[in-house]
């Protein structure tokens, strides 16, 4: 009797990264496999042939039996079949080998292409996809589901090819000895068609929802690792530990869900097993009473379904596998397939202004928080946005960059656009590796003029190994400001045409925020910019200044202008003076 493999667990339908259909899944796959195809041949052909030779060992024991039953078998009856049977085993054996070391070689090399496409693609993806469905959905793909297909393959590729062809000479075989052999196996095969359609209708929801439950979990993990600073702030980390507990006993649950199934699929399988087995023996009985059979016939014929027990579970087995590492397969093909950044994104255009038309913007299920946006920054201008908080600040920063496309009306920017948000991330690595990230040809010179414009020279004297300095997790660590001086250095080696700066807030006078004024300052001379002005004293050293309201805005116009003309800008530069210091990002003051 036979026990059903770990089944993978099957995609998401509802994730929101784009997952291939069939078709596409099948063609991709067939692309990959270029360059490859005459190893995919004889991989086949290789398999089917190994499985013939297996065949061999029941027909000559029913010849044994037939013979001794006979009074025929002597010495030399039983020497040839022992060196046939023994002869079929080793080209059986020597052509599984073969077929698994061809095999094993092409499935790896196409994964490793597949592998190398999905890490190209997800770093290329448009950034509003990302941020839409959450990293946690795409790390599960370039995780959970890699590991699934790369499990998968081999089982699969192994078992197809010999499955199809066992059946094939097997039932040609029972037919050979008698027809009803043939007949009373395939009269089982419905009970394996009802055991399948009761797997297919029942394994696949819940194998999805073990998913979907397992992308949560990454989800709830990921944010709280990526939110630490935060969590740790806040005291939120019995929250968090809640929160990701609950997503744990959600998987656990689902889990255990998606076994009993896997045993439920098991005990029917044995069942057909069972029945196969009876219907072959009672008709071998039958036969042998009637004289239409020998007892040599009826043990090649009980062998025959013995042998074709095995390649059909493992047809199952198999097909079980596959749906699963095809839903897999699937959400990591349509990550492969989807188009990346690299071809430009939607509004990227050849020069260096940015126009905005009737731009509005809804964050899911959440209200409009841009509204009706037109605005203009001409080749070289600095512009700033201020308003209260969640006036809709960094939303505009983020649709004017590309990373949320807006529900109506029409963002173009340079094709050439750098953000620097709130949130700067150290990558694992040296300070070197850090600036020199997105302009890998950048050489010593650049770095350090780099370095001296945005005033964070200075760090290096305090770094142990200077520019090479080992930071991120469990390294170095360097303080916000350094990290923001060094993600203004980087931009700066990028040279953007536009530049998008909506960096942590500062406290006014700080030395730490004289430090990113200096750095701001360096970041968007000789270039236009887009600057979300944490302190006034940013926007009042910018060409130009808009004030949001409610995603709106309200007012626009120079620093002295919006002044003087006592507006909501002048309001809160009134309120600003009164207890703040000034210093300037936009590097006019
Ligand atoms: N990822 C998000 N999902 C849903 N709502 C969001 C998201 N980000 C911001 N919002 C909401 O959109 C509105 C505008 O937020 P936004 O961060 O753009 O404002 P802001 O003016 O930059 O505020 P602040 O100065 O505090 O950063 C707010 O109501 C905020 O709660």
């Amino acid at each position: 009797m036979t026990t059903a493999p770990e089944a993978m667990p099957v995609s998401v339908t509802e994730s929101r990264l784009p997952v291939a259909n069939g078709r596409q899944t099948v063609r991709e796959v067939w692309r990959l496999s270029r360059g490859h195809r005459a190893r995919l041949v004889t991989v086949v052909v290789s398999g089917i042939a190994s499985t013939a030779v297996n065949l061999i060992p029941p027909a000559v024991v029913g010849v044994l039996i037939d013979r001794v039953h006979a009074g025929t078998a002597d010495l030399g009856t039983v020497l040839t079949i022992t060196v046939v049977m023994g002869v079929s085993a080793v080209v059986a054996a020597g052509g599984t080998a073969a077929t698994t070391v061809l095999a094993t070689w092409l499935y790896q090399t196409i994964l490793a292409r597949l592998r190398e496409q999905l890490v190209g693609r997800a770093l290329a993806l448009p950034q509003h996809l990302v941020e839409r469905a959450g990293t946690g959905d795409l790390i599960s793909r370039t995780s959970d589901d890699v590991t699934a297909v790369a499990d998968a393959a081999p089982t699969v590729i192994g078992a197809l090819t010999a499955t199809a062809f066992t059946v094939i000479v097997s039932l040609a075989g029972l037919v050979a000895l008698e027809w009803p052999y043939a007949a009373a196996f395939l009269i089982v095969l419905p009970v394996y068609a009802m055991a399948m359609r009761w797997y297919l209708r029942t394994g696949p929801q819940v194998y999805r929802v073990e998913r979907a439950a397992m992308s949560k979990r990454a989800q709830q993990i990921v944010e709280s690792q990526r939110g630490y600073a935060t969590v740790l702030g806040f005291g939120l980390g019995e929250q968090r530990h809640h929160t990701v507990m609950k997503a744990s006993w959600g998987v656990a649950i689902h889990t255990l869900r998606a076994r009993t199934v896997q045993s439920m699929f098991n005990a029917r399988l044995n069942l057909a097993e069972c029945l196969s087995l009876a219907t072959v023996l009672i008709t071998g009985f039958l036969l042998i009473h009637h004289g239409s059979s020998t007892v040599g016939a009826a043990t090649t014929a009980m062998l025959l379904v013995l042998r074709l027990l095995g390649p059909i579970n493992q047809l199952l087995f198999v097909f079980d596998i596959i749906q699963s590492a095809a839903a897999s397969l699937s959400r990591i093909i349509g990550i492969t397939t989807t188009p990346g950044t690299e071809a430009g994104e939607p509004g990227m255009t050849g020069d260096t202004t940015v126009r905005l038309r009737e731009v509005a913007f809804h964050y899911e299920d959440g209200p409009r928080v841009l509204d009706g946006i037109t605005l203009d920054i001409t080749a070289g201008e600095h512009v700033a946005v201020v308003g209260a908080s969640g006036a809709g600040k960094t939303t505009l920063a983020a649709v004017i960059a590309g990373i949320h496309p807006p529900d109506t009306g029409t963002v173009t920017r340079p094709a050439r656009t750098a953000v620097i948000t709130q949130e700067v991330h150290v990558f694992a690595g040296t300070i070197r590796d850090n600036l020199t990230l997105a302009a890998p040809e950048a050489n010593e010179r650049e770095i350090h003029a780099a370095l001296e414009a945005t005033g964070a020279a200075a760090i290096l004297d305090l770094l142990p190994d200077g520019l090479d300095t080992l930071v991120g997790s469990g390294e170095h660590q360097l303080t916000d400001a350094q990290t923001q001086q060094v993600a203004l250095a980087r931009l700066l080696l990028v040279d953007p045409e536009l530049v998008i700066l909506d960096e942590a807030t500062a406290e006014a006078g700080s030395t730490h925020a004289a430090l990113l004024d200096r750095g701001a300052e360096a970041a968007l001379r000789g270039r236009t910019g887009l600057v979300i002005a944490h302190r006034l004293s940013q926007a009042a050293a910018c060409d130009r200044i808009v004030v949001m309201e409610h995603g709106r805005i309200i007012e626009t116009g120079t620093h002295d202008g919006l002044v003087a003309a006592g507006g909501v800008y002048a309001g809160l530069w009134a309120t600003w003076r009164k207890g703040k210091s000034l210093g300037g990002a936009c590097g006019s003051e």
